[in-house]
């Protein structure tokens, strides 16, 4: 496990896109495993960017979305579809068809499940996963006490994930109560994991992360330490509770 610490949110975003650029260039047809949520929005604006100002292409590229809320439509303002398509999607050349999200519409949501794991796999598994983290450490919507050996599948959402994420909506009662999620075993699939952290909101769970050493299925991030190739991004907040020891041994 690398430890990359920066100085702040903005340059998280730009370590964090630099290496997804690294990838695209050196795999055109890289499949990247992408995350919503705030902590990765900045580095989908730096992908942008760079797209704008030198081409980059995404052309060839496909990308897995970790997750989808049951139950809203796919238009909704807060459906990961179109978080993906407001962030990123509508201001890069990638086509339409090589963008996918679990969906959340779905009538038979299990079958949904093993036919986004399918998905996956015909792909060939994904390149570069980027990962958020949950102030309880989620990741995806893998909720505390999930088993690493699950694929996608269907979340109960905790209270605390769905009042972390009632800001983007009007009221609480409006969130979800449940989500489809790529499994701790497709992230764990991946050939690279790019986790990011920003703010003072996360720093129990870094804390907990960079402490933990061990992989422990009450706290879905320690998952992470069974995978050959991860690389954490996170700025001075993030970190504020892990000891300056345990960060120089990363
Ligand atoms: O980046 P945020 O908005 O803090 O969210 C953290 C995590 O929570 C989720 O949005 C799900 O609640 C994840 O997809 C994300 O990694």
């Amino acid at each position: 496990m690398e430890l990359i610490q920066t100085q702040d949110y903005a340059e998280m975003s730009r370590v964090a896109a630099e290496i997804l650029i690294k990838e695209i260039k050196t795999n055109p047809q890289a499949v990247l495993g992408l995350a919503t949520g705030s902590t990765p929005a900045g580095t989908y604006e730096a992908l942008i960017r760079d797209h704008e100002q030198h081409g980059t292409s995404y052309k060839q590229v496909h990308t897995v979305n970790l997750d989808e809320y049951i139950g809203l439509d796919q238009s909704d303002p807060n459906s990961y579809k179109s978080f993906m398509k407001a962030h990123l999607f509508n201001a890069i050349d990638l086509p339409e068809t090589h963008a996918f999200l679990p969906n959340g519409e779905a009538t038979d949501i299990q079958e949904e499940c093993r036919r986004y794991d399918e998905k996956i796999r015909q792909l060939g598994g994904v390149d570069l996963q980027v990962l958020g983290i949950g102030q309880n450490g989620h990741i995806g919507f893998n909720e505390p006490g999930s088993s690493f050996s699950m694929t996608t599948h269907v979340v109960e959402l905790t209270h605390n994930t769905r009042k972390a994420n009632a800001r983007f909506f009007k009221q609480l009662k409006d969130v979800p109560t449940h989500a489809i999620t790529m499994g701790i075993k497709n992230i764990l699939e991946s050939r690279r994991v790019l986790l990011l952290a920003s703010g003072s909101s996360k720093a129990e769970a870094m804390a907990r992360l960079l402490n933990a050493e061990q992989p422990d299925e009450a706290f879905p991030a320690s998952a992470l330490y069974l995978h050959p190739h991860v690389t954490i991004i996170a700025d001075k907040e993030a970190l504020a509770l892990v000891e300056d020891q345990k960060r120089r041994a990363f």
